[in-house]
């Protein structure tokens, strides 16, 4: 039974309902004092008692009514609390000072599998693997910036919300990882938040300085642009560039990676649904990032692995920019500029029938080229300086130089996954090396020589075994830059399925 009791707030009075309560020998097993109410909870009372109650209750001076009620107000939030919480489909942990976890949604559980009870056993270091987290979350108030995770090999967006006291003090923090399928729009968003143009492209090599001053003209012209170049170049960055040097710098800018999604969850997040397009949606339907982008731009990463399906889908959006969303016989119409961008030799795709050329033709009307990072040599030194004065400022440590030595083996490193490893290198580098001058050795660099290169000859017994030999070298060596199967999978365009079953045949991992 569970009655709500109204009142004119005076001192002393919820200790007189109360004790008119004990008296009666009423077990209480719940009190909730929100004046002007005073809700109880107790065992279930025959009419008859209730009445007699309910009129010894209303003898309480300013008592003003006595109801029962279906629910207390802090269960009915707990409740409410618990869907909202259930029905966000990223993981979200309640985390204390001492970095334990107070609360996890049904997200988090699915994503670190195992049982609630065990994640509320654990702290977030020990989830994470990583026993330094605490620390920086308590230098940093428990606001961080966001950083990427990995839990259960599954790169995470790791964004924290502190809680404090009354008194002001962190008392923990909401943490909030973007799973995988959302990260792009994720990035994209921070991105755009950060507003990246054409400054935020590093480096003073000619190659680069051209490709600039032919972009921020490209960037103008309201057309579709293909950015190709190898991973880790910079693509998405210049595509954001491109964005924020065009007339559509005001309006949104979303990203969606086609190789990173099943080919129905990319149709819906690019096309969005309609209200009962499929169980789970979302009950008024949901708008893909094209009508969210609706005078922007959607940069469509890894183009080349874009369904047959979703091609002819792109391919009439690009033809008269109208589409439907999926489930729904409505036709939409929007005016989004696309960048597209692939590592993967387009044309080649297409002679292979594995690309439409009539979309290659729609999409390259503008196109750029972003030059790997070994062929802009001189680039190397000066980004290797910029990624570690950010390196230490971020770890909060103090300013850190590279030896002659470092800088050689930058240098005649080969730099396969580019900027973006060059930049992970020096952030590993930073987070590892004792003393403040950053030594070769500190380095972790591998792609100086290819496995090819130092076989002799005598070493090869069977064709077999050579070749083993040969991928078990480099995905140890892609492993370090793309640490989880799924990443490495998508570095080598290959499926998720086979890259985690090499790296389970070869001990990776
Ligand atoms: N010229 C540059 N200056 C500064 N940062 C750079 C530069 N090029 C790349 N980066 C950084 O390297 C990382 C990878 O860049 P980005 O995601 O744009 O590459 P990409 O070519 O789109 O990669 P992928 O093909 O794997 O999607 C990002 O963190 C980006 O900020």
């Amino acid at each position: 039974m569970r009655i709500a009791i109204l009142f004119a707030d005076r001192v002393g009075i919820a200790q007189e309902i109360l004790a008119v309560l004990a008296q009666r020998a009423l077990s209480v097993t719940a009190v909730e004092v929100e004046p002007p109410y005073i809700y109880i909870e107790a065992p279930a009372l025959a009419q008859a008692d209730f009445v007699k109650l309910r009129g010894q209750l209303q003898q309480v001076r300013d008592v003003q009514s006595v109801d029962v009620v279906d629910m207390l107000p802090g269960a009915q939030r707990r409740l409410y609390l618990a869907a909202l919480l259930a029905s966000q489909a990223d993981p979200v942990f309640a985390i204390d000072a001492q970095g334990r976890i107070v609360i996890a949604n049904g997200a988090a559980v699915t994503a670190c599998g195992m049982p609630e009870s065990a994640l509320l056993a654990t702290t977030i270091q020990t989830l994470i693997g990583d026993p330094g987290l605490l620390d920086v979350l308590v230098d940093g108030g428990f606001h961080l910036p966001v950083r990427e995770i990995e839990i259960h090999g599954e790169p995470y967006m790791l964004e924290t919300l502190p809680l404090h006291e009354t008194s002001g003090r962190a008392a923990g923090a909401v943490l909030t990882l973007h799973a995988p399928s959302r990260m792009g729009e994720r990035l994209s968003a921070l991105q755009n938040y950060n507003a990246g143009g054409f400054e935020a492209i590093l480096g003073k090599s000619p190659e680069i300085e051209q490709l600039k001053q032919r972009a921020a003209r490209m960037a103008q012209v309201d057309a579709p642009l293909l950015i190709t170049g190898e991973t880790g170049t910079g693509k998405e960055l210049l595509a954001h560039a491109c964005h924020a040097g065009s007339s559509r710098r005001a309006e949104p800018f979303f990203a969606l990676n086609c190789a990173a999604l099943p080919e129905s969850l990319a149709e819906s997040e690019l096309f969005g649904y309609s209200p009962g397009a499929f169980t789970g949606a979302l009950r008024g339907g949901k708008p893909g990032l094209l009508e969210m982008a609706d005078g922007g731009t959607v940069f469509l990463d890894e183009i080349g692995e874009m369904s047959p399906y979703l091609q002819a889908k792109l391919l009439r959006f690009l033809n008269d920019g109208s589409f439907r969303r999926v489930g729904g016989d409505r036709e939409a119409k929007v005016d989004v500029r696309i960048i597209s961008a692939t590592h993967r030799p387009l044309e080649a795709m297409v002679e292979a029938g594995h690309f439409r050329q009539d979309l290659l033709f729609r999409l390259n009307v503008l196109n750029l080229h972003m030059p790997a990072l070994r062929d802009r040599p001189g680039d190397i030194l000066p980004l290797a300086d910029t990624f570690l004065a950010r390196a230490c400022a971020q770890a909060a440590r103090p300013a850190m130089r590279l030896s002659p030595a470092a800088k050689s083996a930058l240098l005649a490193n080969r730099w396969i996954g580019n900027v973006r490893q060059l930049q992970n290198t020096i952030f590993r580098a930073v987070t590892m090396a004792e003393r403040l001058v950053i030594d070769a050795g500190d380095l972790e660099l591998a792609d100086a020589t290819t496995p090819a290169d130092t076989t002799a000859d005598g070493d090869i017994t069977t064709l077999e075994a050579a070749v083993a030999d040969f991928e078990k070298s480099l995905l140890q060596r892609l492993y370090r830059d793309y640490p989880s199967s799924r990443r490495l999978a998508k570095r080598l365009a290959a499926s998720h399925s086979a890259i985690a079953v090499r790296l389970r045949r070869h001990g990776i991992g």
